[in-house]
């Protein structure tokens, strides 16, 4: 098989990662957007988790990462439940990691081990222990295939940053004992610009914020009206939309409805009818400099202050005044 992304370009696959995209639970992932509830409100935000699974994959070959980390990275996010994140505002799991909680009886109960057992793995081995995978996952503030990946895919497909910048920053990661780092500061100081841009900017969007809290609403009159049940969330968005709609419970059409493009929403301190606080995500790289790895902050008085910045937004979160629904 030959895959070609749009931020990394063609490979040639392994039949086993073959076989696995082809699988139903990574096929799945096409049906699950990746920004939640956002592409109800903005068309354009339409990533899926697919599309991220692929990247991160090939991210970790591009980085010289072993095949069973390129599985593990094409697997990491095979339990997220329809619409990604909202499912942690229906829950209010503040920790929002609804789909670390369920992955291993996610894979365990799907035909992921099977496929493995052909090539010769053991799926537990693989991918119930993230820990030896240094590429694919690394604590904050640091950098690994995951967080990079989903900052460069969504910023380029939103129209925020250009392909020259993500492969100026992609020529300037080196892997030292399977991490991933930097080696110049004024490509650190980009990137954090540019995760500010992902996890601030984007993430706490008053329209994102709106969406997020509606659908997430909807979503939990479903399951209290059971028209929806806990297990529907392992299906597709379009899945869980259409068993909504064909319910013609007028309270959840209408709650629907307030979900489409026109929304008009700001952000306002005073007047607001929705308050949201994200998890808080901060990011500092360390960059090799004359043979120690140092964090960029301690490099940077920009990359410093973009971190006291952030900070100030998301502890304070995004106070939002609806103008029309
Ligand atoms: N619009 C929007 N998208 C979100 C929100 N939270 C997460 N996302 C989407 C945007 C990113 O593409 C992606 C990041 O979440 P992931 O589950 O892929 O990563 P995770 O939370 O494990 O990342 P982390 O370790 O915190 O960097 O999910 C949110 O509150 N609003």
């Amino acid at each position: 098989m030959i895959i070609n992304d749009k931020l990394y370009g063609e490979f040639i696959l392994d039949p086993v990662l073959e076989e696995l995209i082809l699988s139903e639970p990574v096929q799945r992932l096409k049906g699950i957007h990746q920004g939640g509830a956002s592409f109800l409100v903005n068309e354009k935000w339409s990533e899926t988790r697919f599309d991220h699974s692929v990247g991160v994959m090939l991210l970790i070959r591009k980085l010289g990462g072993s095949l069973e980390e390129q599985i593990a990275g094409l697997l990491h996010d095979v339990s997220h439940t329809a619409f990604s994140h909202v499912i942690d505002f229906v829950f209010d799991n503040k920790e929002e990691d609804y789909h670390e909680k369920i992955y291993s009886s996610v894979v365990k109960n799907s035909e992921i081990p099977t496929i493995l057992a052909t090539f010769n793995y053991n799926y537990e081995d693989l991918v119930l222990d993230d820990s030896k995978w240094t590429l694919l996952e690394q604590p904050a503030p640091e950098l690994c295939a995951d967080r990079v990946d989903y900052t460069l895919r969504d910023m380029y497909t939103y129209g925020i940053i250009s392909l020259d910048e993500v492969q100026d920053f992609l020529k300037d990661i080196l892997v030292i004992e399977g991490k991933m780092y930097l080696q110049n500061i004024e490509v650190a100081e980009w990137f954090v610009e540019t995760y500010y841009k992902e996890v601030i900017d984007f993430f706490m969007d008053p329209l994102n914020v709106y969406a997020y809290d509606m659908l997430a609403k909807t979503l939990k009159r479903s399951l209290e009206k059971n028209i929806l049940n806990v297990n529907d969330f392992l299906k597709r968005d379009g899945e869980l939309l259409n068993k909504i709609k064909a319910s013609n419970d007028k309270e959840l059409l209408s709650l629907l409805r307030k979900l489409n493009s026109d929304v008009e929403v700001i952000e306002d301190r005073e007047n607001y009818e929705l308050h949201r606080k994200n998890k808080l995500r901060m990011i500092d790289p360390s960059i090799l400099k004359d043979g120690d790895l140092i964090s960029a902050s301690r490099l940077s008085e920009k990359v410093r202050i973009l971190g006291e910045v952030a900070y100030e937004k998301a502890t304070r979160g995004m106070y939002v005044k609806i103008i029309s629904n």
